[in-house]
């Protein structure tokens, strides 16, 4: 079988740590082509472009710096050149450009390509809630698979022990995308769930912008129960609530009064925040639908982040909550 040719489609904080893992299974294993391609969304970085730093330094010195990438990670400003002929596609960029990435290179893909996305979102489509895996099928007609867990990128880069999962119906893919993705300290299980990995993935952003821990999403959601124990539940539910980009802003909002866009701007250093954008979209979903109500947090996360309602009115969104009513 010929090997596989494997693309990572974006190469910020976590995509940068992904290629860590998936350039050393690639150069290891014989299932997949040695050269790993990265899209990167080019930008001058000191004065030099950041490709040309990745590719003679090995290093995302802007999104995962102190850290080395394996030198067979070819870092590709072209978007379409980086996704030839690439068997497996790693979708990891931030979700609010995924339309557009997808528009660029539908058409100049193997159609037989399958496509894994680790991108924590949501988007709103007719029916109300669209995961990101589906307006990717969607725009570009590949199978899908997601991958999602209590990952924290640059603890992964460093190579602390954590797990994760991957959502696959496929029988066939199931063995293959773990091959690429398992290392010694980065443990995979494969599921049939995709749907029930993704929304974990996506809904916790919103719960760890608030800095509390509370189990919202489960509410009603009895279709996560087999696999909220997992990687992709309650353990990155909490991982991202102590230690995520979210919680950090979420943290400095309350403290600071300034905007979630400045702060952004002041601390992320060009990374970019899922949690409040996720609220957005998914408050309009449940407008649509007359749920507001049913979803106390997360309206109360919409509100605060949006409508100017102060921080401390958090607590009410508690204590009206309909459970206690
Ligand atoms: N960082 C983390 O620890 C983890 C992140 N994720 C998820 O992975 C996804 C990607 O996150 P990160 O890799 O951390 O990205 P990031 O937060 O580091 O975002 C910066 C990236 O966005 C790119 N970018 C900026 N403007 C762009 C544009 N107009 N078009 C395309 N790309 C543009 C930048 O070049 C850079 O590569 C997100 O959905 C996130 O929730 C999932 C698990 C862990
Ligand atoms: O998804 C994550 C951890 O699993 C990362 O969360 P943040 O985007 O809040 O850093």
């Amino acid at each position: 079988m010929a090997a596989k040719k494997v693309c990572i489609i974006g190469s910020g904080n976590w995509g940068s740590a992904i290629a860590k893992i998936v350039g050393a299974n690639a150069a290891k294993y014989n299932t997949f082509e040695n050269t790993v391609n990265m899209w990167v969304f080019e930008e001058m970085v000191n004065g030099r472009k950041l490709t040309e730093i990745i590719n003679t330094e090995h290093e995302n010195v802007k999104y995962l710096p102190g850290r080395k990438l394996p030198p067979n990670v070819l870092a590709v400003p072209d978007l379409l050149e980086s996704v030839k002929g690439a068997d497996i596609l790693i979708f990891v960029i931030p979700h609010q450009f995924v339309s557009r990435v997808c528009d660029t290179i539908k058409g100049n893909i193997k159609t037989d390509a399958v496509g894994m996305s680790l991108i924590k979102g949501v988007d709103e489509g007719p029916d109300g809630l669209k995961l990101i895996s589906d307006v990717i099928r969607e725009k570009l007609g590949i199978t899908m698979t997601v991958l999602m867990g209590a990952n924290l990128a640059n603890e992964v880069a460093d190579e602390k022990f954590c797990e994760t999962t991957i959502g696959c119906k496929s029988k066939a893919h199931g063995p293959l995308l773990k091959e690429l993705m398992q290392t010694q300290n980065f443990r995979v299980t494969v599921v049939e769930e995709a749907d029930v990995v993704e929304i974990c993935g996506a809904l916790k952003n919103i719960v760890a912008v608030d800095d509390r821990l509370r189990s919202d999403i489960l509410h009603g959601q009895s279709g996560f129960s087999r696999h909220i124990s997992g990687s992709c539940g309650v353990a990155d539910l909490i991982t991202t609530c102590y230690g995520g980009r979210n919680r950090k802003i979420g943290e400095a909002f309350a403290r600071t009064g300034k905007t979630i866009e400045e702060l952004e701007k002041e601390l992320l250093n060009g990374q970019k925040l899922q949690g409040p954008a996720t609220a957005a979209e998914v408050h309009q979903i449940l407008k649509h639908k007359n749920l507001v109500e049913k979803f106390p947090l997360f309206n109360a996360v919409y509100q605060i982040c949006f409508q100017g309602h102060p921080v401390k009115e958090f607590v009410t969104c508690l204590q009206n909550h309909p459970e206690h009513m």
